[in-house]
């Protein structure tokens, strides 16, 4: 079991991280183009399996095993009447994702995937973000480790979600600490669909920002003062997965939002994750273009949960299968490509 003993170990970690094998990917643009159709016609399904090969490290990516994670967690800044659900929301999603009966379930189903559900800090709220830090460091720590530790390295391709009421404000928080700018351009209306919830979430942003104005330089006391415990999971598995070769599809803004410190801390260090549909929270597509991360899908979804993840697995399915089960010219009995 990895533990973080202090910030600076974790910082580490996240500055420390292993590169892509180019090798590999270049071994798999090499083998597509003996394969029997016009060279680059399978467009960006042939970007995919070089990024799967270059992450995985193999030259022959594999999707055997396709894991979902949706991490969940509570917010003390449910406070400020930022979202229009009970927290209790919060368990009774997890209750029914167990059963099988939530969205995600269901898309986790269709692209024949494994779903795990991890609870973290039991559940228990953060401290509202507008009046303290939300988690001490050995709270937030242990949130990340537990995000770490869900990381088995047998996955192959890992797919990250969330469930948390409230957890929309916390990722235009974290968006705007890390990226600058406030609440007005970060903000949208997550599950709510009155300008009320919005109004107060762009106070609680900018109230937040304001508190926590001395630490915002740092990004991981950004996302120990202004995040979350599922956010602190999110980011504890996409460095897991880095330290294990396994490429990572992100969902939405809260991923999204979950993650980006990695990428303040090593200019590498999302690059072995794509986002994969572009929420319609509008501080998602703000929050992609200061990534240079760009969603695969435009859905116009809002629901999280891991389902924008989740749905896009098919097409990684389909990349691999064409990159595995097509014939060259030359089993067909054809001379060498000639449009190579
Ligand atoms: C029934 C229900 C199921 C959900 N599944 C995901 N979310 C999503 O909505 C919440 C964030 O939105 P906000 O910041 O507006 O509270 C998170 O739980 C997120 O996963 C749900 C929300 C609800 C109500
Ligand atoms: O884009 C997201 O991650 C999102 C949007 C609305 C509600 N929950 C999550």
């Amino acid at each position: 079991m990895k533990q973080f003993k202090s910030i600076q170990h974790l910082r580490q970690a996240c500055t420390e991280i292993p590169s892509k094998d180019d090798d590999a990917a270049q071994a798999t643009y090499n083998h597509q183009k003996t394969l029997l159709k016009p060279p680059g016609s399978l467009g960006e399904l042939e970007n995919l399996v070089a990024w799967l090969a270059s992450w995985q490290r193999k030259t022959t990516p594999t999707l055997n095993r396709v894991c979902i994670i949706v991490f969940a967690g509570n917010h003390g800044v449910t406070e400020e009447n930022v979202t229009p659900y009970d927290p209790v929301i919060t368990q009774m999603m997890i209750n029914q994702m167990n059963q099988g009966h939530a969205a995600i379930n269901q898309l986790a189903n269709t692209a024949n995937a494994e779903l795990r559900i991890i609870p973290v800090h039991d559940l228990k709220p953060t401290q509202n973000i507008c009046k303290y830090p939300a988690m001490s460091e050995e709270e937030f720590l242990k949130a990340v480790e537990t995000g770490y530790n869900a990381v088995t390295p047998n996955i192959d391709l890992l797919c990250l979600g969330e469930v948390g009421i409230g957890n929309t404000t916390i990722a235009a928080a974290l968006s705007a600490a890390l990226f600058g700018g406030d609440g007005a351009q970060w903000v949208s209306k997550g599950t709510s669909t009155g300008a009320d919830h919005v109004a107060n979430k762009q106070n609680a942003v900018n109230s937040a920002l304001a508190l926590h104005k001395d630490i915002l330089e740092d990004p991981l006391e950004v996302c120990r003062h202004l995040g979350g415990y599922e956010h602190a999971a999110l980011l504890g598995a996409a460095l897991a997965a880095r330290h294990l070769n396994i490429p990572v599809i992100l969902d939405g803004f809260v991923c999204t939002s979950a993650v980006a410190a990695l990428q303040r801390l090593n200019p590498t260090g999302l690059d072995h994750t794509k986002i994969s549909h572009l929420s319609a929270e509008k501080g998602h597509l703000l929050l992609a273009g200061n990534l240079n991360l760009y969603p695969l899908v435009a859905f116009n979804m809002r629901l999280g949960e891991g389902s924008g993840a989740a749905l896009v697995i098919p097409i990684f399915q389909g990349a691999l299968a064409c990159y595995t089960g097509m014939s060259r010219y030359k089993d067909a009995g054809l001379p060498p490509n000639q449009g190579s």
